[in-house]
C-alpha cells in the first residue's frame, strides 16, 4: 500500500457490506480512502442503495455471495489488497440454529482466511465483538476495562462462542505466508454494542414504545453500565486500521482492539432514551418495575415457548435468558490502545452521533414525530 496521492490503485473487499455496520464502512471508505480504485461489496443480500454508489469515481463492484461457500469467497478476494470481514450472523434471539451461526461465523471466517492465503491478499481486518470477552455466563462485571484487563471469558451461547472462535482463527493466521510469499497481516476490532442509523434493535424498541402509547418500562437498574459505540466511529476505526496495517504491520498484526468512542456510560435502556426520549418516548420508572427473579422467569418462559413453537412458528422475543444476562451485567471499556497503535480518535463527537441517530429515528416509518 505505497502512498500515492494521484493514482488510486487499491482494491478493497468488504464482506457483509450491505449490513448495518457494513453500509457505514462502505460509505466511509468511499469518502475517506483516497487511494481506493475499486470497492468490492460482498453480501448474501445486495441492497438497492449500492446502485447509487456506482456512479462515483471509485469502481463499486457488488458481489452477491455466501461466505460459507469457499469458491465464492475466493473469487471475490482474488486481486484485492485489503479485506474487511464484517459479514456475520448476528443472532442472540434464536432466529438461526447454533449450527448455522457456527457455519457462517466460523467456517465463513476460515474461508476468508484461506482465500487470502490462496490468492495472495495480505491484509485482513476482522469485525469481532466485545462479546468474545463478555459478559460471561457468570455475570461478572467488566468495568471500564481494556484489552489487557483480566476477565474470565466463558460462553455458552452460540453467537459469542462463534465470534470468539472466529477471532482466534484470524489472529492465529497472522504471519502465515500468502501466495507470493508475503506474510498475512491480520487484526480484530471488538465493537461494544453498536448504535446509530440503521440499528434494528433500536428500531424494535422504538416500535415497542409506540405500541405501548409512547412508553417503555424500565427492566434493568440504571446502575448497570452497558458499553455502546456509534456506528460511524466503528466504520472509521475500520478504515483507519486498514490504512495503517501495511505501514505498521509489526505493531498491529495479530492484535485486538476494543472499538469505542466518547458515548456516555449508561444502562442499555437509559442510553436508548438519549435518542428515543427526543422522539417522544418515555421510560417509566426510576427502578425496574419488575423484580429480577420475575424477569428471569419471563425470559425462561420465552425460551420454552420458542422451543415449543419452533415446529409451527419462529417466536423470537427481545427478552430471553441470554439477552437479559447481557443487558443486566456491567460491561464497559476504557482504552486508548487503538489511539496509541494507529492514531484512532472518534470522527464523530457524542453530540453529533446523538443528533444523527435521533434524526434517523425521527424519519422511521410510523414515527410519532
Ligand atoms: N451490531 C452490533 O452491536 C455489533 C457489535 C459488535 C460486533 N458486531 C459485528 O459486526 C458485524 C456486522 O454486524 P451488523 O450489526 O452490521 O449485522 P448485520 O446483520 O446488519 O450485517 C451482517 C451482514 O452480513 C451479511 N451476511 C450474513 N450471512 C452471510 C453469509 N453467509 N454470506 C455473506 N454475507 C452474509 C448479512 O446479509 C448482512 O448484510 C458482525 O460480524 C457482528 O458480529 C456487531
Ligand atoms: C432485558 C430487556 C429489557 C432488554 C434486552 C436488550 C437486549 C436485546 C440487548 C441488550 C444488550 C444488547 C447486545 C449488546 O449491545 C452487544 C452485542 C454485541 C454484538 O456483537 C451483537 C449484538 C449484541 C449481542 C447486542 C444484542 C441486543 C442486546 C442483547
Amino acid at each position: 500500500m505505497a502512498e500515492s496521492a494521484q493514482v488510486p490503485k487499491l482494491v478493497y473487499l468488504v464482506t457483509g457490506g450491505c449490513g448495518f455496520l457494513g453500509e457505514h464502512i462502505v460509505r466511509m471508505l468511499l469518502e475517506r480512502e483516497p487511494r481506493l480504485r475499486e470497492l468490492r461489496v460482498f453480501d448474501l443480500h445486495l441492497s438497492p442503495w449500492l446502485e447509487e454508489l456506482k456512479t462515483g469515481p471509485v469502481q463499486v463492484t457488488a458481489i452477491q455471495g455466501d461466505v460459507t461457500q469457499a469458491h465464492e469467497v475466493a473469487a471475490a478476494v482474488a486481486g484485492s489488497h485489503v479485506v474487511i470481514h464484517t459479514a456475520g450472523l448476528v443472532d442472540v434471539f434464536g432466529k438461526a440454529s447454533p449450527k448455522t451461526i457456527h457455519k457462517v461465523n466460523v467456517q465463513g471466517t476460515q474461508n476468508v482466511i484461506e482465500a487470502c492465503i490462496r490468492t495472495g491478499t495480505q491484509f485482513l481486518i476482522y469485525t469481532s465483538s466485545m462479546e468474545v470477552v463478555g459478559p460471561n455466563v457468570k455475570g461478572h462485571p467488566f468495568y471500564r476495562g481494556n484489552e489487557d484487563t483480566p476477565y474470565e471469558a466463558v460462553h455458552r451461547h452460540p453467537y459469542p462462542c462463534s465470534k470468539a472462535l472466529a477471532e482466534q482463527l484470524v489472529l492465529e493466521a497472522n504471519g502465515r505466508k500468502v501466495n507470493g510469499g508475503q506474510p498475512l497481516v491480520t487484526c480484530a476490532l471488538r465493537p461494544t454494542g453498536i448504535y446509530g442509523e440503521g440499528h434494528q434493535v433500536m428500531r424494535d424498541f422504538y416500535n415497542q414504545g409506540l405500541r405501548f402509547g409512547g412508553r417503555l418500562f424500565r427492566a434493568i437498574p440504571a446502575s448497570v453500565e452497558h458499553g455502546r459505540v456509534y456506528v460511524g466511529n466503528v466504520a472509521w476505526m475500520h478504515v483507519l486500521v486498514a490504512r495503517e496495517l501495511e505501514q505498521r504491520a509489526a505493531l498491529l498484526g495479530g492484535q485486538v482492539y476494543f472499538c469505542y468512542d466518547k458515548s456516555p456510560y449508561k444502562s442499555y435502556e437509559d442510553f436508548n432514551m438519549e435518542f428515543l426520549g427526543p422522539c417522544g418516548l418515555r421510560l417509566i420508572g426510576t427502578h425496574p418495575l419488575l423484580p429480577y427473579w420475575l424477569l428471569v422467569l419471563l425470559a425462561t418462559l420465552n425460551a420454552l415457548l420458542q422451543w415449543l413453537l419452533r415446529p409451527l412458528v419462529l417466536y423470537t422475543p427481545l427478552l430471553n435468558p441470554y439477552t437479559l444476562a447481557v443487558a443486566n451485567t456491567t460491561f464497559t471499556v476504557s482504552t486508548n490502545k487503538a489511539q496509541r497503535h494507529f492514531g484512532y480518535k472518534p470522527l464523530f463527537s457524542w453530540e453529533e452521533s446523538k443528533a444523527r441517530t435521533i434524526h434517523w429515528v425521527q424519519a422511521l416509518e410510523g414515527s410519532a414525530w
